[in-house]
Order: structure tokens, then sequence, then C-alpha cells
């Protein structure tokens, strides 16, 4: 009986290209939440959230960094372009929850994923992320990134340039997106944030947090 019970709480995986799979509703209400909760405390420190300087301009989001710090030259575990303080740990249960979406993504389970590093971001309504390659981990392992809030629309590319061709991919509230593989590298941004498109209960009234898990393949 038990693989007669539809899955109630998302719709199916849609892949949006090889190695690239999008969860549409994976979280819960409840979970969108709570994790928007953590966001919160994350973001009052040891570190606090800040907007990175690339190329000499400020990103438009504010991120909080779990298990390493993240610069434009690179991951170190102090936020020594903040307050030189050393971030917090990834948690046990967020290291389980991105090994959940990968193997939801795929559709078996994913032992071997064991995230290290957690970029959460805060986009207002104005705030955008160009078009980049996630590059400085050193394993190849999947992206994850979860969606709380108002919707964005998440240009997901190719592994050569930042032009066409791409997807345009409304990542709502409860939202999970997993790249991998061939997809790994592909440049991939967000173009614009939907204000008002919260949905009511999910933690956040205006704007969005996208939490993004990774493995670096750094030692320690
Ligand atoms: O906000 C998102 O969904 C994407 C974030 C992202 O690309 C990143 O943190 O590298
Ligand atoms: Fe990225």
């Amino acid at each position: 009986m038990a693989d007669e019970i539809p899955d109630l709480l998302g719709a199916s995986p849609v892949p949006v290209a090889d190695g690239a799979t999008w969860l549409p509703g994976w979280l819960a209400p409840a979970q969108q939440r709570w994790l928007a909760d953590q966001f919160r405390a994350w973001a009052a420190g040891p570190v606090p959230a800040s907007s990175p300087l690339i190329h000499g301009n400020r990103m438009s989001t504010r991120m909080v960094c779990l298990g390493w710090h993240w610069t434009a030259t690179g991951y170190r575990r102090e936020a020594s372009d903040v307050n030189g303080q050393r971030v917090l740990a990834v948690p046990e249960w967020a290291q389980r929850l991105g090994r959940a979406a990968v193997a939801a993504a795929r559709g078996a389970p994913a032992p071997d994923y064991q995230p290290d590093v957690i970029l959460a971001n805060y986009y207002s309504a104005e705030a955008r992320m160009g078009m980049h390659q996630d590059k400085d981990e050193q394993a190849d392992a999947p992206v994850v990134s979860l969606s709380i809030g108002d919707t964005c629309t998440f240009r997901f590319g190719n592994t050569r340039t930042r032009a066409r061709p791409y997807a345009d991919i409304p990542l709502a509230s409860g939202d999970a997106f997993v790249f991998e593989g061939p997809a790994r590298l592909a440049y991939h941004g967000v173009t614009r944030i939907h204000p008002g498109t919260a949905p009511p209960g999910c933690g956040l009234d205006s704007g969005r947090i996208s939490m993004t898990f990774r493995m670096t393949g750094l030692p320690g």
C-alpha cells in the first residue's frame, strides 16, 4: 500500500537540466517557519549578517555563513571582513536536511552528502544576485538551495557563459533546488524578487531567504 500513497506535500521533482532538479513545495510551512527562525538566530551572531564585497561592490543580499565564512577571495573559518569571529558550525539537522534534498532530487539515498558549509542570504525586494558559478568549493558534491518567503526568479543557465541558454524558474517559499554533476558549475543568479508573494505562515512577511548547502572539500 505504501507506494500508493501520493506525495501530498510537494509536486514531483522537475528536471531543469542534466544534473539540476527543482523540488517545488518540498518544505512544509512549519519547516519554512522554523528555518526562518534559524536564519534570524544565525544572523544575530557571533558573526552578524553582512553584505560581502565583490570586486569593490557590495552584494545586495545580507549573508550569514555557517561552517566556513565565504568571501570573494575564498572560504575561511573566521569572518575577517566582518568582526573576526569564528562562524557557527553546521548543525547536524541541517546536514540531514541537505542530504534529504539530494536524495529527493536523485530519487535515491545520498549517504555521502555531508555539507560542511551553509550560505544563507536575505533578499529585500530590491536585492539581486548576478549570474555566477559556485566554484569556490574543491569538491564536486551537489549544491542544495532552499527558499523561504517571497518568490524569486531564479535564472539557471549553462556551464559556458552567463548568457542563454538559461531557464527562469519561479522559486517559491518551500522549494528546493539541487544542482550537481554536469550542472554543478552552471551559471545561475536571482534576477528579481516578487514582493507580496510570501505565503502566510512561511515565517517571513517580506523578502526572501535562501540557504545553500555545499561541501567545500576543504580539510578539517
Ligand atoms: O538565492 C539563491 O537561490 C541562490 C544563491 C546562490 O546562488 C549562492 O548563494 O551562491
Ligand atoms: Fe550560487
